[in-house]
């Protein structure tokens, strides 16, 4: 399926006003499923969001794309699940022909000067986010939260990321004002879990 089947408000970056607090949730959601629903749940919650950004990603960099659904599906998919008037599903990034967080932000950044952003992703990321390109350049762009999942409950302690900015760590206590912080800071949050995977799901399980 081409970018052609896409409706263009996926392809627009969503309208955040100035003030807002806005959480970003990238993600392949190859499919989309009730974990994700429930990180970005939590995220809300915790992080007292204005908007989430659900942001499905034309491909991760470090995936294979042998078994990626195409973006169209993926919207749809992720449409039909998000629970959440605040969720904005969108897919700005293939319109901007991006699939490296860091770009992604450094142009959320420049066109939104008065809005503060936070990147969402769950603890398995955590785990392998060193690998991501410019990833310390990433860390110092937003506040990061971590949202727990089962498998990678240490990666606050044992990754990479965890370490090297180990200094800038918040308390999950005062996620709700961890927008007010200047990056890098993150928080990992620990809540309500779930086991599901898209890998799971792909097969059949
Ligand atoms: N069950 C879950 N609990 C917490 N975070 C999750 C969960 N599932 C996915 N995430 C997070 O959501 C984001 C998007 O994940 P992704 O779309 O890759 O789902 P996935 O289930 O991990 O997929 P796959 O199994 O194909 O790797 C990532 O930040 C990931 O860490
Ligand atoms: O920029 C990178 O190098 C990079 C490497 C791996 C993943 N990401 C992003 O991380 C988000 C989660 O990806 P995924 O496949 O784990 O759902 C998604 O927005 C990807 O574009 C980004």
């Amino acid at each position: 399926m081409t970018a052609e089947k896409i409706h263009p408000r996926y392809l627009r970056m969503p309208h955040a006003e100035r003030g807002m607090v806005v959480g970003l949730f990238g993600g392949s959601f190859n499919p989309p499923h009730q974990g994700h629903a429930l990180v970005a749940e939590i995220a809300i919650r915790r992080l007292g969001l204005d908007q989430l950004w659900w942001m499905v990603t034309p491909g991760n960099p470090l995936k294979s794309r042998n078994h990626l659904a195409p973006l169209a599906e993926r919207i749809a998919l992720s449409e039909a699940i998000a629970p959440d008037p605040r969720i904005k599903v969108t897919a700005f990034e293939q319109a901007l022909g991006m699939n490296y967080t860091a770009d992604t932000l450094a142009r959320i950044k420049a066109v939104n000067r008065q809005v503060h952003f936070i990147w969402i992703m769950g603890a398995d990321s955590l785990n392998t986010f060193h690998k991501w390109q410019k990833w310390q350049t990433i860390a110092h762009t937003f506040p990061i939260a971590v949202i727990d999942r089962p498998g990678s409950t240490l990666s606050y302690l044992s990754a990479k990321m965890a370490k090297s900015f180990h200094y800038a760590r918040v308390d999950e206590d005062d996620a709700r004002v961890l927008w007010k912080k200047r990056a890098p800071a993150w928080t990992f949050i620990h809540g309500p879990r779930s086991a599901l995977s898209s890998t799971q799901l792909r097969a059949g399980q």
